[in-house]
């Protein structure tokens, strides 16, 4: 048992007996994107997520909170079959997008991580051009067949994150050449490029400056005008700002989901509160 459990159960020895736990608010919507229902997933034996069903609604921003090691990254990386890549870890239940199964072993994760895009915690470029970060996706999959075809992609995906001001003038240098806040702006315009419709962003600015955080903030409420989001943050003031719904992870399990205000102003449940009082995480 960890620190933080150990302090919450001297305040209250139930508090991290999770067993019999009840998600409580509201999983599921009307116009669910994905629908994800007792899913549990294994790092070999060990089990890292609990039962969790969670739906994501069309052009909805989720946000994902909860204290280190609550298996936030986890549940996210289900979401695209980017688990897939760790050999030990086993993914169970039912997780659809648009009412199809993404586990089906017979459906191809290539396509699938088109539909379903990630942005990472740290910027990760390619060593290559800024029009080739962006033209790489829409290049392997056999989007354009001619080269001015392939430049609007690149001028709109810039665009739409925001960045195509400031390179367009230097289109052909290294996308590495760029600062930390830009780098990732150009992860995002390289996610959008090959039209997803679900972008997953774990932590996507905890490697930014202030300033570059807030770019990314803004564009993430440009975004969900064309997209749906789910995003993991530690930060509850990004959370607050950028969701629409807030779920509220812990030990493996979902406690809480509800509408973001709700959460941060009069959470269901003490585990919730106890976390964003700051009592523990
Ligand atoms: N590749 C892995 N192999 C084995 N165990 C893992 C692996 N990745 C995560 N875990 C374990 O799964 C649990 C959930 O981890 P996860 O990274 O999903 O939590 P998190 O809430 O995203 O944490 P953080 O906020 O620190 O990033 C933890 O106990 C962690 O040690």
């Amino acid at each position: 048992m960890n620190k933080v459990n150990t302090e919450l159960s001297k305040e209250n020895p139930e508090a991290h007996d999770l067993s019999g736990l009840e998600t409580v608010g509201i999983p599921f919507t009307d116009t669910a994107k994905m629908s994800m229902r007792d899913v549990n997933v294994f790092y070999a034996d060990k089990q890292a997520i609990f039962d969790v069903s969670l739906d994501i609604g069309q052009n909805e921003v989720l946000a994902m909170i909860g204290p280190s090691g609550c298996g936030k990254s986890t549940f996210l990386r289900c979401l695209n079959r980017m688990n897939d890549t760790i050999d030990i870890c086993s993914v169970q239940g039912s997780l659809k997008l648009e009412g199809q199964d993404i586990y089906d072993p017979k459906l191809d994760v290539v396509p699938l991580r088109a539909r379903v895009g990630m942005v990472f915690q740290k910027p990760n470029p390619f060593p290559k051009s800024i029009y080739d970060n962006v033209a790489y996706g829409p290049r392997i999959h056999g989007l354009v067949n001619r080269r001015t075809d392939l430049d609007e992609i690149v001028e709109t995906s810039l665009q739409k994150a925001g960045l195509w001001k400031e390179v367009r003038d230097r289109l052909h240098s290294p996308g590495t050449g760029l600062s930390g806040g830009q780098q990732q702006r150009l992860c995002i315009a390289r996610t959008i490029a090959v039209s997803p419709e679900v972008i997953l962003m774990d932590e996507p600015c905890s490697a930014l400056d202030p300033i570059a955080t807030a770019k990314i903030e803004e564009l993430i409420a440009e975004l969900s005008e064309n997209f749906t989001i789910a995003i993991v943050t530690h930060s509850m003031q990004q959370a607050a700002r950028v969701s629409h719904r807030t779920a509220y992870f812990h030990l493996g399990k979902l406690v809480e989901v509800n509408e973001t205000e709700k959460v941060f102003t009069n959470p269901d449940h003490k585990l919730t509160e106890a976390y964003i009082t700051g009592r523990f995480g």
